[in-house]
């Protein structure tokens, strides 16, 4: 029977995970089960999946959490140690769907006892790609992407030669502001970039999508994952997000994963690995849909990009620095404290900030010095959004 532990199970990810393993015919034993705020959700969960633990991030939820699995046979857990103790427990298959940075030290520990991470947290491939890959090697583990697009090149390139790759082609929806003219981007509310034209998700990647640094940070989790040169990484908008990513081979042949905007495609395919099983998403009509368009992903429109372009060029912990900025960033713009277009130059900011602290960008990528770094670019995104 597969083991299987589920990291931010009761987010979109999370829930679209539980929604698989409820529908499957196989059983599952369900090792640990992760959540945040709300603990109603994981305590439900937990119960009728029979999990081993549930652990709340929160340490002040424990007795709320406890209340709510009492006479289940669930032990109730919270806290940064617990939960990465958790993630430690044996377990053949680990979803990672922490949303942010805090995603990263239980992923690593999932792959520390063996795992296979179905990893959902491109934040952990952008501040420490190396260390992840590294990671999974040394224990025996895999990792195996489920961000949308990553699934898709990953499915493109089964049986190919990377060598033989001349591009990598990820789409982007262009979010909720797409078709609004430039000079109104100042103005967007957090309400309205929370609301995406295609995909049901998180609150906070979908604000991303808006704003392209979901895809800034899609473009650095693509050149990690697949060791694949920043130059050959294109980003290029596709309203209708049913292509997901194509993969360009040396002959001129273009390889697309074509599917319904669901993330059970992706979370089943990284479950089912390496077979493919029957999913319960939308089989497309190709007539029905007409047409697929496309436009020019613009790098002034949406400056998060040219940033990503940036932080592969400086390597090391720069990614480590640009997603802990944007997470600030990102917390201001829904506080209201800073505007929709100021989120790209807090970013800039920190990063020449930071970059110019001699040695922590070139330090070595262990996970003390991520969390440092991390750190440090928080510090200085508060301290340039004070001025601001
Ligand atoms: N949603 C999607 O379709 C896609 C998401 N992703 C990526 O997957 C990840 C999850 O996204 P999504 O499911 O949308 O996010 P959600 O916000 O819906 O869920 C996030 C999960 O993480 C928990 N959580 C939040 N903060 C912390 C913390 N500090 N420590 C531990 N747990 C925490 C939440 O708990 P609670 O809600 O209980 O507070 C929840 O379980 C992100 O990295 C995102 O970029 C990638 C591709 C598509
Ligand atoms: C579903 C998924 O993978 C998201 O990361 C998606 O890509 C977001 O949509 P955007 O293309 O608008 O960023
Ligand atoms: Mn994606």
């Amino acid at each position: 029977m597969k083991r299987i532990s589920i990291l931010g199970a009761t987010g979109s990810i999370g829930q679209n995970t539980i929604d698989l393993i409820d529908r499957a015919t196989q059983t599952y034993e369900v090792v640990a089960l992760s959540g945040g705020r709300n603990v109603a959700q994981l305590a439900d969960d937990a119960r009728r999946l029979r999990a081993e633990v549930a652990v709340t991030a929160h340490d002040e939820l424990l007795p709320e959490l406890r209340d709510l699995l009492e006479g289940s046979g669930v032990e109730a857990a919270a806290g940064t140690t617990a939960l990465i103790e958790a993630a430690r427990r044996p377990a053949d298959w680990v979803m990672s769907a922490i949303v942010g940075a805090a995603g990263l030290a239980p992923g690593l520990a999932a792959l520390q006892q063996g795992a296979t991470l179905a990893l959902a947290n491109k934040e952990s491939m952008v501040c420490a790609g190396p260390l992840v890959m590294a990671t999974a090697q040394a224990h025996g583990g895999s990792v195996l992407p489920v961000d949308s697009e990553h699934s898709a090149v990953f499915q493109a390139l089964i049986g190919e030669d990377i060598a033989s790759v001349e591009r990598v082609i990820i789409t982007a929806s262009g979010g909720a502001f797409r078709d609004w003219p430039e000079e109104r981007l100042a103005e967007a509310t957090p309400e309205q970039a929370a609301t995406h034209p295609n995909w049901d998700m998180g609150q906070r990647i979908t604000i991303d999508s808006a704003s392209m640094f979901n895809k800034a940070l899609e473009v650095i989790e693509t050149k990690e994952f697949f060791g694949i040169d920043p130059e050959k990484v294109e980003v290029v908008v596709h309203p209708e997000s049913m292509i997901h990513a194509l993969v360009g081979f040396n002959d001129g042949a273009l390889m697309a994963h074509v599917g319904a905007p669901d993330m059970r495609h992706a979370i089943g395919f990284a479950l089912h690995y390496p077979e493919r099983r029957p999913l319960p998403v939308e089989r497309l009509d190709l007539l029905k849909l007409g047409s697929f368009t496309f436009r020019e992903a613009c790098e002034r429109r949406w400056p998060a990009l040219r940033l990503a372009r940036e932080v592969m060029r400086t390597g090391g912990l720069a990614g480590a620095v640009f997603n802990a900025a944007k997470e600030r960033a990102l917390d201001g713009f829904i506080e209201r404290r800073i505007g929709f277009t100021r989120m790209a130059g807090v970013v800039e900011e920190v990063l020449e900030r930071v970059s110019s602290q001699s040695g922590l960008i070139r330090a070595e990528i262990t996970l003390d010095n991520v969390q440092n770094a991390d750190h440090l670019a928080r510090k200085a995104a508060d301290e340039i959004m004070a001025g601001s």
